[in-house]
């Protein structure tokens, strides 16, 4: 479904990443992981379009997708759930999912659908809350939840147990290991080999900007 092709990026005269190749078959949840600095969420945004790749190609279904603008991406299906959430603190809850929503829906059918959402992901209480108010754990299922609210094919989950305490982690791993069962494609990045455990079908691991492991 998704195949990346000797992907390099540099930044000035740094490499981050080289010579980058793995395909993700659908249905597939990827386990990315390796040491802070070795390149996984640059491989995300590349992917996700945020990020334009020094030299290779990036496929979705064998059309080229290469540095295509992430609004095209999350078109194609292809969305990135940021390391750090990034929704808007002066708004609501509702309000920020509200938003994502009403890209496929009516004002008002996307905050009924938005409540309905929340709710499921047993959220209701924040909805009304703003999200500067929101716990970090909160807001990183939010923004994950805007993310799956696109109805993405691919799902970039860039580290999104990062900085939880051990409870919030299994309140996110549940989330996750629902999407996974529904059958979202998914590549998940982590620091950490093990808290993906159960959860990835299969790992790649990065180490300076290349894939070590496979
Ligand atoms: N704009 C930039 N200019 C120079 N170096 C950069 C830039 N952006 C990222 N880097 C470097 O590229 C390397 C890879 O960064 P990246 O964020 O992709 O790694 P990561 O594996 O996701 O790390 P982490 O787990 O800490 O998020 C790091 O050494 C980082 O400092």
């Amino acid at each position: 479904m998704l195949k990346v092709r000797n992907v390099s990026k540099s930044k000035g005269r740094v490499m981050i990443l080289k010579n980058v190749s793995f395909d993700l078959e659908e249905g597939e949840t990827l386990g990315l992981f390796g040491p802070n600095g070795s390149g996984k969420s640059t491989l995300m945004k590349i992917i996700a379009g945020i990020e334009k790749p020094s030299c290779g190609k990036v496929f979705l279904d064998d059309l080229n997708v290469t540095a295509l603008p992430p609004e095209k991406m999350v078109k194609l299906g292809v969305v990135y759930a940021f390391q750090i959430p990034r929704n808007f603190r002066e708004m609501t809850a509702l309000e920020n999912l509200a938003v994502v929503l009403m890209n496929y829906h009516s004002v008002e059918e996307s905050f009924e659908l938005a409540r309905k959402m929340l709710k499921e992901w047993g959220l209701e209480y924040i909805a009304d809350r703003k999200v500067e108010f929101i716990s970090h754990g909160e807001s990183r299922l939010l923004e994950i939840l805007k993310a799956y609210a696109t109805n993405p094919r691919v799902l970039l989950l860039d580290e999104p147990f990062a900085g939880l305490d051990v409870e919030n982690v299994f309140r996110v791993r549940e989330k996750v290991e629902k999407l996974k069962e529904e059958g979202l494609t998914m590549i998940i990045t982590s620091h950490r080999k093990r808290i993906l455990a159960n959860l990835a079908d299969r790992f790649l691991k990065m180490e300076g900007g290349k894939i070590v492991e496979s």
